[in-house]
């Protein structure tokens, strides 16, 4: 019988850490071949770019993205041929699978195990949940168990705090990240939190995902009998409501798509003008609470740096990736577009350009709003018109009289953190 590899699934909450933790396995490897399978909810795969910038791997040479939806319905069968695709093509040991933070982690593990043609070749070796612990001890902090706002077998509209209970109590391993933000006592009472709602799981603690890879590859730590039992006991849970959409047959009968049962939703801000440095950042300290994680490479007047702007909840992070190609000298230039022939170019302002992918939610923590389709649009169109007067106008751009200040990095490898008011 031919032998199977395995596959590490990691889920968490929007910006939890799981790119930074992709990362460090992958620099950490250790003699290991990994392979990486990336999945974002938005129209551009940043964390997919992130990865190949930090890594020997390339898109499609080591790495598969799959965009725009979710691992845990529509986009199965696209799993099932990107892993296909990524085994021709790169020769791996150990695959790990980056679900979007929006993703149910049970559906992703089970297609591995009983119900894609990918199941023969391949064992789960855990799930592994990275946990925004901060953002975890908001949430829970005072209760005895952390408890679901909503019933999940219930149509309802449920908050993405539901969605953090289901990320924990598929876990097997549980990183407990971002204690650099955290206070002894919160680490300790979330250690208290996790043991009541995943007595099974072991917890790690982590600053920037850095963990021992040994701690989270190669544990052999997930069972699929415990977990085709609770999803057994999910669907007598959820049975009788009549429900047999496309995207759930045949895997989990309580199954919703995420976006829609959390009410979130993704746009892209494309810009071929830079943002005004002061209004940019006013605007980043003032992002609206609906607005849960943003992400991409941003343009800002007075640096010829290119920035990569993450935003994860309360904490909004820039980083200087490098010069603009469109600001080297000639002969760089050209060389390093003679190399890039994919680079996108303009004939007037080059690789500069903002795209920025912004995730929101229309749902406040009690799960309820009149009409999501509205309130979302709502959200998008008001940040849209913000984004844009943030943008330099062509007055202020003949001036050409910009000073990034000390909220943007200006050196590249730079970093500046700006906090959410
Ligand atoms: N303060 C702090 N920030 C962290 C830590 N780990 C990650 N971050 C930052 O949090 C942001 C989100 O990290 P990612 O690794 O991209 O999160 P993610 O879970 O992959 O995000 P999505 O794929 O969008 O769900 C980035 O700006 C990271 O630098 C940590 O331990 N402490």
């Amino acid at each position: 019988m031919a032998s199977t590899t395995p596959v590490t699934i990691l889920a968490g909450s929007l910006g939890a850490g799981k790119t930074t933790l992709l990362n460090h396995l992958l620099q950490h490897a250790d003699g290991r071949d990994l392979a990486v399978l990336i999945n974002d909810m938005g129209e551009v795969n940043v964390d997919a770019e992130l990865v190949a910038d930090g890594s020997e791997l390339d898109v499609d040479d080591g790495i598969a993205e799959l965009s725009n939806g979710c691992l845990c319905c529509e986009l199965q069968d696209d799993l099932e041929t990107a892993v296909v695709r990524l085994a021709r093509s790169y020769e791996f040991d150990h695959l790990v699978v980056e679900s979007s933070g929006i993703s149910e982690p049970e559906p992703v593990a089970r297609l591995f195990t009983t119900t894609s043609r990918v199941a023969a070749r391949y064992d789960v070796d855990a799930i592994v949940t990275v946990l925004d612990t901060p953002l975890f001890i908001d949430t829970f902090a005072g209760e005895a168990v952390p408890e679901r706002r909503t019933d999940p077998a219930a149509e309802s509209d449920r908050p993405l705090s539901d969605l953090l209970i289901e990320q924990l109590e598929a876990a097997n391993l549980i990183l407990c990240n971002k204690t650099d933000r955290c206070e002894p006592a919160e680490l300790a009472e979330t250690g208290a939190l996790l043991d009541a709602l995943r007595p099974t799981a072991e917890t790690i603690h982590t600053e920037f995902s850095a963990v021992d890879p040994d701690r989270v590859l190669g544990v052999d730590r997930f069972d699929p009998r415990a977990d085709a039992q609770r999803g057994r006991d999910r669907q007598d849970h959820g049975r009788g409501r009549g429900q047999d959409s496309d995207h759930d047959r045949d895997v989990d009968h309580t199954h919703r798509h995420p976006s829609e049962a959390y009410g979130v939703d993704s746009f892209v801000f494309r810009a071929r003008r830079p943002f005004h440095p002061d209004r940019f950042a006013a605007l980043l300290r003032e992002l609206p609470a609906a607005v849960v994680r943003s992400k991409g490479t941003v343009w800002v007047a007075g640096t010829d740096m290119q920035l990569s702007l993450s935003q994860a909840g309360p904490s909004v992070r820039l980083t200087a990736t490098g010069p603009w190609i469109a600001t080297l000298p000639a002969l760089e230039r050209d060389l390093y577009r003679s190399n890039r022939p994919d680079l996108e170019w303009h004939d007037e302002f080059g690789d500069r350009q903002t795209e920025l992918v912004v995730i929101a939610t229309a749902h406040d923590d009690t799960g309820e709003h009149n009409d999501f389709d509205a309130e979302i649009d709502g959200v998008e169109s008001r940040l849209r018109a913000r984004l844009t007067d943030s943008l330099v106008t062509e007055i202020e751009r003949d001036r050409d009289e910009f000073a990034p200040e000390n909220s943007f990095p200006v050196e590249p490898g730079e970093e500046t953190v700006l906090r959410r008011e």
